[in-house]
């Protein structure tokens, strides 16, 4: 057995992460570990499996179980300790306390800070796939897991109660099993009854102090959902293997699912509960799920207007410093109206930003908006300017209007996506102008406030923030982000397109 020596070679962390499943076999496909090897793969991870126990089970339910001896799932992850980086681990059917005690030893041996835990104790078919007396040595395995991924039932099995039948009571339930054992643990509604207030089929991130991340997952009409539990827990693990953040996994993995669910019905498997379909979405074109996914599409759509915009005049002279100092003053007139209202946009996102994180990164950046604006206003002032009497050009007054408009009808996610380009752009615009930027240059302190780490910092917060909110919306209201966002960046090349003579005489209105 020397070759199993559980020694790690140093390898360098590759790309694609290991994902190691330890689990019961599922001959028909759709759960234990042939779902989790499907899910492991759509989701971008590479898929290993030990396995735990063989069932003998199709969509129709469970005929037999086989557990082999504890001791060879031991050599199984021996076998791969010796040998194979691990990057996350999920645990899914574990038929009996020694099989528990097998994983367990091996894992307090072996830690894993990324291991996701299915307590799976009946199949959806309603069968019994964990022995009687295995639930109380379950409970002393939780604490190696960083994620608990318990259906309604055997939540309600974990803590020795009755299960819940409100979304309320079960995000109580799942608060107080994460206090005990110090886990996340993901309440999944996918059994509750109709009407119990939470609608559709929502899932909740809950640690001990309360819920991290709530999600209101849309119900999919199919009777075919043999292995979600199983292939959720496993692109969640490795969908936080590639990500590192266990909030935006859940995202992610939500989202997948919901998709592999809705693509089930392609598949023509069995006579009973049939699985999703883990690859439906990969066959389809759909790339893999991806935090940024949805925002580089939108910014690979606005390429061309990214390079148009660094060819109109006024970006080309403020670069080479040949700006006409009454073109350059003109733009700042414009620069200071539109900001003063920019930040009633900022303030409105914060009005309406789910968490307090968001809520104080707009709040702020409506803050640093009005800062500049009153500098601007000031120095304008201090050379002998006169900015009250600024006119408001046309182009000015549409993005304003467009704005306006946004703040006006649209939800929190489409006034993120109105405002994005404002930062995305001159954060995008700032960075090649630095080339330009030397102590010298006309515009030195313009130049230098859109190439700063702090304006960059705000610009990555703020796609993060649109993109959450995009993976969050409906499909309809993403298409309405979208329409918002390509609108601001139509209008922020206007803005840089105009020209001193086009300005109209209307007065400050906005
Ligand atoms: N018909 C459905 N439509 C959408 N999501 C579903 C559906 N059925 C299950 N899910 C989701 O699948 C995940 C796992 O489902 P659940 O039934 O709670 O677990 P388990 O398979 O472990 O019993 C949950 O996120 C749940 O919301
Ligand atoms: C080998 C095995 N493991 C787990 C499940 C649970 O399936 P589900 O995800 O539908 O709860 C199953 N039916 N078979």
């Amino acid at each position: 057995m020397d070759s199993m020596t559980p020694t790690v070679p140093a390898r360098q962390r590759a790309g694609t992460p290991n994902i190691l499943s330890i689990a019961g076999s599922d001959p028909s496909g759709g759960a234990g570990i042939q779902a989790d090897l499907k899910s492991i793969a759509a989701c971008g991870g590479y898929g290993m499996a030990a396995l735990t126990a063989l069932t003998a089970q199709n969509t129709r339910g469970v005929l037999a179980v086989h557990t082999p001896p504890a001791e060879f799932l031991t050599h199984q992850l021996d076998a791969l300790t010796a040998d194979v980086r691990i990057d996350a681990v999920k645990i899914g059917m574990l038929p009996d306390a020694a099989t528990i005690a097998a994983v367990s030893a091996w894992l307090r041996a072996n830690p894993c800070p990324a291991v996701v835990l299915d307590p799976v104790m009946v199949a959806s078919s309603g069968d019994r796939l964990t022995e009687d007396d295995a639930v109380a040595a379950l409970r002393t395995l939780l604490p190696v897991a960083a994620v608990i991924t318990p259906n309604l039932p055997e939540l309600a099995v974990l803590l020795g109660e009755d299960t819940a039948t409100t979304w309320d009571a079960a995000l109580d339930q799942a608060r107080r099993l994460a206090a005990e054992h110090g886990t996340l643990v993901l309440a999944k509604g996918g059994h509750l009854p109709e009407g119990d207030g939470a609608g559709g089929c929502p899932d909740a991130l809950v640690g001990p102090d309360g819920v991290v991340l709530e999600l209101s997952g849309e119900r999919v009409e199919t009777a075919n959902t043999h292995g979600t539990g199983c292939s959720f827990s496993s692109a969640l693990a490795t969908l936080y293997a590639r990500h590192g953040d266990w909030a935006g996994a859940l995202q992610l993995a939500k989202r997948w699912l919901t998709g592999a669910l809705r693509a089930a019905d392609d598949l023509t498997v069995g006579g009973g509960r049939g699985p999703v379909h883990h690859l439906g979405q990969l066959w389809s074109g759909e790339s893999l799920p991806d935090p940024r996914a949805e925002l580089d599409h939108w910014w690979e759509l606005i390429g061309q207007l990214r390079a148009d915009i660094d060819d109109v005049w006024f970006v080309r002279q403020l670069a080479d410093g040949t700006l006409d100092r009454a073109d350059f003053e003109h733009y700042l007139a414009q620069d200071s109206i539109y900001l003063t209202t920019y930040s009633k946009a900022l303030a409105r996102a914060a009005q309406l930003a789910p968490t307090l994180d968001e809520q104080e990164f707009w709040a702020n950046s409506a803050h640093e908006c009005l800062a500049v604006e009153m500098e601007l206003h000031q120095s304008r002032l201090a050379d002998g300017g006169n900015p009250t009497a600024d006119a408001i050009s046309p182009e000015t007054r549409s993005y304003l209007n467009h704005l306006l408009a946004a703040t006006a009808t649209g939800s929190y996610a489409q006034i993120a996506a109105a405002v994005l380009p404002c930062y995305w752009l001159y954060q995008d615009i700032g960075t090649r102008l630095a080339a330009a930027h030397h102590p010298d240059h006309p515009y030195a302190d313009w130049l230098g406030m859109y190439s700063s780490p702090e304006f960059d910092a705000a610009t990555r917060r703020a796609i993060d923030i649109t993109q959450r909110a995009a993976r969050q919306a409906t499909e309809d209201e993403r298409e309405a982000m979208l329409d918002a966002f390509l609108e601001s960046a139509r209008q922020e090349m206007a803005f840089f397109a105009q020209r001193r003579t086009a300005a109209a005489e209307l007065k400050l209105g906005v």
